[in-house]
């Protein structure tokens, strides 16, 4: 998205009602839940329940409602993912910036994903969490282990952050608001 594109979108979120749908992905426990929340409310806990299948919420953010697949993230939800992909406004995949030794599967599944020819031209946003953490990649080496430059058939946007310590989810939120669409 161009930068007028992007700022004729932000401003068009402050005078009309927009819309969006979105699917969370990645590997179990990267947070995707918790980036729900964050989203949602602000709220963070350390006690989270695995998500079983998927968990659908609506997320209303000033004019802007925002409908959330948070997809589980165990292998035997992974087939599930590209379902719930397809035709959404934009794909988030969220990925355990301090757990190294994920990176590569976490690497491996988003290009699965990726691969498939329904998913061509969504937007992607991913987001390394857990930048709280001490042994938390840097956003460089993350772009890097995850291959991100090598995806050419999309948008593609990553964001450190920490849904702990709320960084950077006011940034996620922008991000999200400048890709939504006037309701119809
Ligand atoms: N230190 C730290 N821990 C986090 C952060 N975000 C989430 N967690 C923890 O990571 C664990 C997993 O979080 P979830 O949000 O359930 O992860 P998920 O990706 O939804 O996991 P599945 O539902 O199994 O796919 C929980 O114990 C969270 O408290 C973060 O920013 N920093």
């Amino acid at each position: 998205m161009g930068l007028l594109d992007s700022f004729l979108t932000w401003l068009r979120s402050l005078f009309f009602k927009q819309e969006m749908e979105l699917s969370l992905v990645g590997l179990q426990n990267a947070g995707k839940t918790s980036l729900l929340n964050a989203i949602a409310t602000g709220g963070y806990s350390e006690d989270m329940i695995p998500t079983v299948g998927f968990n659908m919420r609506k997320v209303t953010k000033g004019n802007v409602t925002i409908k959330v697949w948070d997809l589980g993230g165990q292998r035997r939800f992974r087939t599930m993912w590209e379902r719930y992909c397809r035709g959404v406004s934009v794909i988030v995949y969220v990925v355990d910036a301090a757990d190294r030794d994920s990176v590569p599967i976490s690497r491996s599944e988003l290009h699965d994903l990726l691969m498939k020819p329904s998913l061509s031209g969504i937007p992607l946003l991913v987001l390394g969490n857990k930048i709280d953490k001490s042994e938390a990649l840097s956003k460089q080496a993350l772009v890097d282990q995850l291959g991100l430059d090598s995806i050419t058939d999309k948008e593609v946007c990553c964001y450190m952050i920490s849904c702990k310590d709320s960084i950077n989810i006011d940034v996620v939120i922008d991000w999200l608001i400048k890709h939504s669409k006037t309701a119809t």
